[in-house]
């Protein structure tokens, strides 16, 4: 896998029309960067995530620009192929379009080929400035943990029917204003799978069930290095790795594999009502 072509937007919006389903996956370092590339991830996502997997916080809002400039930097020296998308953290976009632009530039610039934000609403027009600059950008709708507090911790979101109509709505401005793929993270599989129909961009689900062209989790989660309060879409991926020489890469080369055969997630075991 090694020797694969470097994944390009265009490439990525090809294999989403061909069917082929994208494996997403965060890293936050060179090393895992390598390895993760080598078993076939197609995207890496330097997630703020990063806060409370490798910081320890309790959420993702106290994540800074230079900390994700710095890790973005470390996953860009990694990776041979695989796309490169970087999270705008808190506080980082939410001020003004040129506070945007200005992180944005910062994480492009750190290595990042396309940033991410959450949300719908307000967000459309930075998005649609950001993509207007030729700065590919990922929205994030559902549950997007940079607003933990108002949501009131990390529930399933759009459940009942006018959450659901606002998330489809916001899904099709984001991408009416650009957004060239989208996370959906914790909402029911059959919404998901209704905005995967409703909007011809390549959604990535996390906790969202099947029915997206794309899965990701967080790198730690999926390897088993995240003891307590494991959420249910996780699925243990080198649990059942045998004594092998990498059994990382093996583990990382199973979910891609699972993910492109549609066997992860499972509609029942991963997914939300
Ligand atoms: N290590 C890690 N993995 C993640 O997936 C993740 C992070 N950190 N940090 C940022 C957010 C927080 N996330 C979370 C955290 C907990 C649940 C959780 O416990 N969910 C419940 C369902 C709640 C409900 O039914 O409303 C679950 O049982 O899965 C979900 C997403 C996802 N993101
Ligand atoms: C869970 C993913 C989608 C994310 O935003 C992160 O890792 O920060
Ligand atoms: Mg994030």
């Amino acid at each position: 896998m090694s020797d694969r072509k470097p994944l390009t937007l265009h490439r990525l919006r090809a294999m989403h029309a061909a069917g082929e389903k994208l494996a997403m996956l965060t890293c936050y370092d060179a090393a895992f960067a390598g390895v993760l590339d080598a078993a076939g991830v197609d995207i890496l996502l330097v997630g703020d995530s990063l806060g409370m997997v490798l910081q320890g916080r309790d959420s993702t809002l106290p994540v800074t620009v230079p900390e994700m400039a710095y890790h973005t930097a470390c996953v860009a020296r990694g990776r041979r192929s695989a796309w490169l998308v970087a999270d705008l953290p808190f506080g980082s976009y939410q001020q003004s379009t040129a506070q945007a632009i200005e992180s944005a530039v910062a994480l492009m610039q750190a290595g990042a080929q396309m940033v991410k934000l959450e949300g719908g609403g307000w967000t459309v027009p930075v998005v649609a400035a950001l993509v207007e600059r030729g700065i590919p950008v990922c929205a994030h709708l559902g549950l997007t943990p940079q607003s933990v507090h108002a949501l009131g911790g990390w529930r399933v979101q759009g459940r009942d029917e006018a959450a659901a109509a606002q998330l489809l709505a916001d899904a099709q401005a984001l991408a009416e204003a650009g957004a060239a793929m989208m996370v959906l993270e914790l909402v029911p599989s059959a919404l998901a799978a209704r905005v995967q129909q409703a909007v011809n961009i390549p959604m990535i689900g996390i906790g969202a069930g099947p029915g997206t062209a794309g899965q990701v989790l967080v790198l730690h989660d999926m390897l088993g290095l995240n003891g307590q309060n494991v959420p249910r879409f996780v699925r243990n991926f080198i649990a059942d790795v045998g004594p092998t020489d990498n059994p990382v890469q093996e583990a990382v080369r199973r979910y891609v594999a699972a993910v492109k055969d549609g066997s992860f997630p499972d509609a029942v075991l991963h997914g939300y009502q």
